[in-house]
């Protein structure tokens, strides 16, 4: 990472929640250990499944949850401190909204940025995320969708310098999803510290540019997407290469660990790559045999199978 100062540093954290009836009564440790960073400019990204601990960090990075270990900085101060100025530099979007259910979306989204010394322009704002088409409806007949753009554009109202959004494309159909990203990026490119959580690898590889992979309370794996897919390549070792050439092909045994299989007339597919040398069996045989594929592709990984990969690893320590 560059020398840029953080706008968030989390060090060591734990945490601790319940009592779980089902531990009889005891607290239950939902965060152990984890330390990461965001910076201004990028999108940081906590990419963990379902009660991997993610809100529980938000809400600690917030000063929402005090943690029982470890250490917070959030634009440089303590956000359990008294310093009324740092609310209004960080915007938050809640998983569950949090919004009040009898308002309409217009009024609480301009008196929201009325409490601000410099808020978003506003009006803009209501365009993009298209908050007149349910404007006249109370928030509690909104669906889950209209909700989340609602509590969006509350999180941007005071134009912050942080933004946590907690699973922000949870719900939304893909126009709406596209809105969203590109509002998300816009933030990025103009100096904006974004920290989002969310268990989509989609929405993960498409919009990060650091991410934090969180299992069980803890940090188990952290890059960017490339560093991340790179990583994960070369150590648990396979590449899939696909290709096309004439159907029916003899197919010569290839080496220990690959498997060489027709899936398709015409089509071929060798799982277990991991060397060059296993490239140079493959175009050795083409060039004894005089194959001249039609096409080829080394199958890229994705985040999902690193995030597959780090999970399966973690449940077999
Ligand atoms: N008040 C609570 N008491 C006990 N356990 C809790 C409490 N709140 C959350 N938990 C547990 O803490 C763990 C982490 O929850 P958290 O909401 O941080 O996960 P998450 O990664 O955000 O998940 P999701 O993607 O489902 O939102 C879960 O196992 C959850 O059940």
């Amino acid at each position: 990472m560059s020398s840029v100062t953080p706008s968030l540093i989390i060090s060591e954290l734990s945490k601790d929640l319940g009592p779980v009836p089902a531990l009889n009564n005891r607290m239950l440790r939902v965060l152990d250990s984890v330390s990461l960073k965001a910076l201004p400019g990028q999108v940081t990204t906590l990419l963990g499944s379902n009660g991997a601990g993610k809100s529980t960090t938000l809400a600690c990075a917030q000063g929402l949850l005090r943690p029982e270990g470890g250490t917070i900085e959030l634009l440089g101060q303590d956000p359990f401190g008294d310093n009324p100025d740092l609310r209004s530099r960080v915007g938050v979007m809640l998983q569950d909204g949090g919004l009040p259910p009898s308002m309409r979306p217009i009024p609480l989204l301009r008196h929201v940025a009325g409490m601000y010394k410099k808020p978003i322009d506003i009006d803009a704002l209501i365009t993009r995320l298209d908050l007149e088409s349910f404007g006249s409806r109370t928030i509690r007949r909104l669906s889950g969708g209209q909700k989340q753009r609602v509590a969006l554009a509350l999180a941007l109202a005071g134009d912050p310098e942080v933004l946590f959004l907690d699973e922000p494309s949870a719900g939304l159909d893909p126009q709406s999803r596209q809105v969203v990203f590109d509002l998300i990026s816009e933030q990025r490119d103009l100096g904006k510290a974004i920290v989002l959580t969310t268990h989509l690898m989609d929405d993960a590889q498409r919009l990060s540019d650091y991410v934090y992979i969180i299992d069980k309370g803890r940090t188990v794996a952290q890059g960017t997407v490339t560093e991340l897919t790179t990583l994960a390549a070369s150590e648990h070792e396979n590449r899939p290469v696909n290709f096309g050439a004439s159907p029916s092909l003899e197919l010569p045994q290839p080496p220990a660990g690959l498997h060489l299989s027709e899936t398709a007339p015409g089509e071929y597919h060798l799982t277990g790559v991991s060397s060059a040398e296993h490239l140079n069996w493959l175009t050795s045989w083409w060039a004894r045999e005089g194959i001249l594929p039609t096409h080829m592709n080394l199958q890229a990984r994705s985040l999902e199978d690193v995030f597959l990969e780090f999970a399966q690893k973690e449940e077999t320590v």
